[in-house]
């Protein structure tokens, strides 16, 4: 059983909603992001996604946008993220991990040639936020092929096309909980919750909720609705902040507690 699977059902028993940190790798690091990962699952992470840091991240808001230019000017390739994977379950990190990219950065990297690697990582899941249900055919029966779930992601403006993703979803379905680019906002879609109504009435799978949670509140409030919820720029804008901590070694600690008391508090 994949263990993201497990990871639902295990929360579903325990009547908890999934949080689900995104963070990018390398940012500043790749040591620092297994530290940060560690330091996620210690402190509430449920599951993580793991950002392929890229050039072009269209759908990016600045905090994030600032975590790929600090870890592309490390040179951080595709596939030193995948080994990020491998060395944090080596580090004794049981947490799923999710791997989220771009689809230029899987096209540069060959897309067989990225499922063999995979494969082997300790990879369970995969997003692609820029490759359409229509589009994903090859990469969806080499991830089913792999053992390794494509995720896909919903806008409240995807419309007549939900009941089409959420039937061939697996792992769980990402809503997209407003327009526009990921990054912490205090509003939302104005329709959030009959969207996150409808998908779960289409879904046989998880759901879980991202764009713009940033608080213990945001959690609560779409806890009700969801069984997950993505929280990125709130986690990598506490990355930013601990910069100078966690490059100082006598200071490492202390850069790491503060992101996990963040994460700690968004737990509950
Ligand atoms: O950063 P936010 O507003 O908390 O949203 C999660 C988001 O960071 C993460 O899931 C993500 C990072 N880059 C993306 C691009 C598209 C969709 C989602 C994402």
């Amino acid at each position: 059983m994949n263990r993201i699977d497990q990871t639902f059902a295990r929360l579903r028993e325990l009547g908890e909603t999934a949080l689900i940190p995104f963070v990018t790798v390398g940012d500043p690091d790749v040591g620092s992001t297994v530290e940060i990962i560690k330091q996620l699952e210690q402190s509430g992470a449920d599951l993580v996604e793991l950002g392929v840091p890229y050039s072009d991240p269209l759908a990016d808001g600045p905090v994030i946008q600032r975590a790929s230019e600090r870890a592309l000017k490390n040179n951080i390739t595709m596939l030193d993220c995948i080994e990020t994977a491998a060395q944090a379950r080596q580090a004794g990190v049981q947490l799923p991990f999710i791997l989220f990219t771009y689809f230029n950065p899987v096209l540069q990297f060959g897309i067989e040639r990225f499922f063999e690697l995979i494969r082997t990582k300790e990879i369970s899941g995969l997003i692609i936020p820029d490759l359409p249900i229509e589009e994903d055919a090859e990469v969806r029966e080499l991830a089913e092929a792999s053992g390794i779930y494509l995720i896909p992601l919903v806008a409240p403006t995807s419309k007549d096309r939900i009941k089409r993703i959420a039937s061939q979803a697996k792992g769980f379905v990402y809503c997209v909980s407003s327009l526009g680019v990921t990054g912490v906002r205090s509003d939302f879609h104005a329709g959030i919750d009959e969207f996150l109504a409808t998908v779960r009435e289409a879904c046989d799978v998880p759901i879980a909720v991202g764009f713009g949670i940033s608080s213990r509140e945001h959690v609560e409030r779409f806890s009700a609705l969801c069984d997950g919820v993505v929280v990125g720029s709130a986690i990598v804008r506490q990355i930013e902040d601990a910069l100078p901590l966690l490059g100082d070694g006598s200071k490492r600690e202390t850069g790491l507690g503060q992101i996990g008391d963040f994460v700690k508090q968004l737990k509950g």
